[in-house]
């Protein structure tokens, strides 16, 4: 096998979970289509999920001009398609440490969280058909269109007002350790609270479908009886996610229990390992270590488990604006665009996004490990600094850069042209 060139379109691959928007409605089924028009053909009543970049191996990613899967092509000359540091980093010449996704999502995602990589180890090793690698999972989300989600505990007075003032809610949770919740908050040992927060989500999350469902019910009743008990927003919320999954546990431990945070195209938020969280609607690119370990508890008919999931959360409580995470300049580019470096405070990755609105060039310093580029918006041109020959790079096209290669991105329109670039450096 010839080694690879340093910079090559690739073809990604698509998860049509249930949650997905329908047809050409999802910018997934779209990005996939132009980025492989004769291989791919949309089914309009399918939902198209998610489009994997990487070399995870449970969605394999190829090269589009043989389709030799990218774990191939890095595993045949790991040096240069991932570089010494970043082998010399990871301990491994298997693949690339970020997975990048594109997520196109018209129902609620489960409610859940992923492993660090203490327990991801244990729970592949006891159970590698539900936890198929042994890899943690921090992610970070990019909202492409105005995004939805839950992120994090709602701060812990909050909680306390919802169980003194929502009668099906304080009955889930039982008057015992309602009180004790009451009272516990107002203490300044963190560590307690944390406690106090897992004993009432361990009676939501434990409680039997006989006892939750009908409250469930009376619970979305009182949101049009007494909207005034919500506040506008979380009334409206329960009775959407209601609709997608009648009478669900994460009625309760999604909306009355998380955050609601929703993010302007172009904000993010980024999630520990172990904090929960569920996506609720728009589109967004999604960067995350190279793991595909998820931990469900709610909104959803795949497995769930809810043992681990109460047993594993970090129960820290803030605010929404502390979920969200501002992107920084990037001074590594010199050109017309506006780039906006997302990067979260995890080793595996960081996104780059790249805007022209005129027409023009950018180019960037060489990166020191491999990057994957998608564009997500117009058209223009992709190029090896040290070469004239320049690729179409339209929406919906995916690049490999192997490391220590000086890319440039050219817009021939003064329509927007955007990309984003998942990289990961020693
Ligand atoms: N927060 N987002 C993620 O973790 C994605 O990368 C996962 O692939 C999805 O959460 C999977 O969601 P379901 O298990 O189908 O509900
Ligand atoms: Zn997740």
């Amino acid at each position: 096998m010839s080694s690879a060139p340093k910079l090559f379109r690739v073809i990604g691959g698509a998860q049509n979970y249930d949650w997905g928007k329908l047809g050409s409605t999802s910018a997934v089924a779209r990005f996939a289509k132009l980025n492989d028009p004769e291989n791919v053909f949309i089914e309009e009543e399918k939902p198209y999920a998610e489009l994997w970049m990487g070399t995870h191996p449970s969605v394999p990613t190829v090269s589009a001009q043989d389709r030799t899967p990218l774990r191939d092509l890095v595993r045949a000359a790991p040096e240069e398609m991932l570089g010494q540091d970043i082998i010399k980093k990871f301990g491994s010449k298997e693949g690339i440490p970020f997975l990048f996704k594109v997520l196109s999502i018209r129902k609620v995602l489960s409610i859940q969280a992923h492993p660090d990589k203490a327990l991801a180890r244990q729970l592949h090793a006891s159970d590698p058909k539900h936890y198929p690698d042994d890899n943690h999972k921090p992610e970070m989300a990019v909202a492409i269109t105005d995004f939805e989600a839950f992120c994090g505990f709602k701060p812990l007075a909050q909680i306390d007002a919802l169980l003194q003032k929502i009668p099906e809610f304080r009955e889930l949770v039982g008057d015992d350790v309602v009180a004790e919740f009451h009272s516990g908050i107002v203490s300044s040992d963190v560590a307690g609270k944390k406690k106090l927060l897992q004993k009432v989500f361990s009676r939501v999350m434990n409680s039997p479908e006989s006892k939750f469902e009908p409250l469930a019910a009376r619970l979305v009743e009182r949101t049009r009886s007494d909207p005034q008990l919500f506040g506008e927003t979380l009334a409206d919320l329960i009775q959407r996610l209601d609709a997608q999954f009648p009478n669900d546990i994460g009625l309760f431990c999604g909306c009355l229990l998380l955050n609601h945070c929703i993010l302007k195209s172009g904000e993010a938020m980024f999630l520990e390992a172990k904090d929960p969280h569920a996506y609720i609607s728009g589109d967004i690119m999604e960067c995350m270590a190279a793991s595909d370990n998820v931990i469900r508890a709610g909104f959803t008919p795949k497995f769930k488990d809810v043992e681990v999931l109460v047993d594993c959360l970090t129960y820290s409580f803030n605010p929404v604006e502390e979920q969200k995470l501002k992107p920084a300049p990037f001074p590594r580019g010199t050109g017309v665009a506006e780039l906006k470096l997302y990067d979260p405070p995890i080793d595996e990755f960081s996104v780059l996004q790249t805007t022209f609105t005129s027409a023009g060039a950018e180019k960037f310093e060489a990166l020191d490990g491999p990057s994957l580029l998608i564009v997500t918006e117009g058209k223009g041109k992709i190029k090896l600094q040290s070469s004239d020959e320049a690729l179409d790079a339209s929406t919906g096209n995916i690049f490999f850069v192997a490391p220590k290669t000086a890319i440039e991105l050219v817009s021939e329109s003064k329509d927007t042209f955007t990309s984003y670039r998942a990289f990961c450096e020693a």
